[in-house]
């Protein structure tokens, strides 16, 4: 994958056959690799990324995940013969556990709640079960030519997974609505206007606003971002007591976790050598 902005990047790694990470100051540009099949998520493929997930949690050159596609797509969906027809084919009940739990597991589960900032770079086509690992990430920007669709009811099915649920959670509910009951296709410009992401960019400059983003996030303080990402996900399912709670123990888990004592910086800087105010930007991370 090129990179922008004048920062040599190494080449990128393959994590068996169907992803692709490149690292470049601290952001992993990690890349669904199917092009010739617009990187439709097939069983092999989720394991990889579940592996991948694993890896780059420890990997110090990755400081912000950026999910994107090889190609012009970003990913069409769940790989429609190998995910269902050879599955179905297969008769054992097992094996489709097996395959729906690893899709899961990394679309969603591990990905929704990541140590680090994630960013969706959607760079072409997004349907069906790709709108997991979409919701899942952090932030997303997208090509304002992108395509996406909740084609299920094209092929008929209702959408599966938790495609429903993470709609849900993202778009409002007369969008959703109609996206999941017409499958009519919407480009990245109005995918901006339902917030299912952050901005729309034109092609040329998507690499340049994502690398932008996630640089910025790189360079902030990982402990108070982790918890202020997981607390905001977590706290939207509970109760306003349980929140509160929960919010208050984050943020004291934040400052045990924090080993620059972000905090106290913050407080110094401002109250003390008034070297910055804390409403127009960020202390200076000492
Ligand atoms: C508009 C597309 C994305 C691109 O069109 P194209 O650029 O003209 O490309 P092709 O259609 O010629 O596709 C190129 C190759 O990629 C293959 N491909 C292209 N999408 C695919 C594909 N989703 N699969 C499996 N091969 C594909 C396609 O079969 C073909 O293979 P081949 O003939 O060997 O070259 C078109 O390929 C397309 O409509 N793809 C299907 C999109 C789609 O409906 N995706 C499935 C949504 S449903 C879903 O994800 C379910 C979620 C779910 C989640 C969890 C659950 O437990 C249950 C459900």
């Amino acid at each position: 994958m090129e990179s922008e902005g004048g920062a040599a990047a190494g080449p990128a790694e393959t994590w068996g056959e169907s992803v692709l990470v490149d690292f470049d100051e601290g952001v992993a540009w990690v890349a669904l690799n199917r092009p010739g099949k617009r990187n439709a998520m097939n069983p092999s493929l989720n394991e990889e990324m579940v592996a991948v997930l694993d890896a780059l949690e420890g990997d110090e050159r990755c400081r912000v995940l950026v999910l994107t596609g090889a190609g012009d797509s970003w990913s069409a969906g769940m790989d429609l013969k190998e995910y269902f027809r050879d599955v179905d084919a297969s008769g054992d009940p097992a094996l489709q556990n097996r395959v729906r739990r690893t899709a899961a597991e990394w679309q969603w589960r591990r990905l929704s709640t990541y140590a680090k900032p994630t960013v969706a770079m959607v760079n072409g086509w997004c349907f069906g079960g790709a709108f997991t690992p979409l919701v899942a990430c952090d932030l997303a920007v997208a090509d304002e030519d992108a395509r996406f669709g909740l084609s299920e009811i094209n092929w008929g099915i209702p959408p599966g997974g938790v495609v429903s649920r993470a709609l849900a959670a993202a778009v409002p509910r007369r969008d959703a609505l109609y996206h999941i009951m017409t499958g009519a296709t919407f480009d990245g410009r109005e995918a901006e206007r339902m917030r299912l992401v952050n901005e729309a960019v034109p092609a040329a400059s998507l690499r340049a606003r994502t690398r932008e983003l996630a640089r910025q996030l790189a360079g902030m303080n990982p402990a108070v971002l982790r918890a202020a990402k997981t607390g905001y996900k977590l706290a939207a399912e509970m109760s306003w007591d349980q929140a509160e709670d929960y919010l208050y123990a984050k943020l004291e888990q934040s400052q045990f976790l924090d080993p620059e004592q972000g905090r106290s910086q913050g407080l110094e800087q401002f109250l003390d050598s008034k070297s910055y105010r804390p409403g127009l930007g960020h202390y200076t991370r000492g």
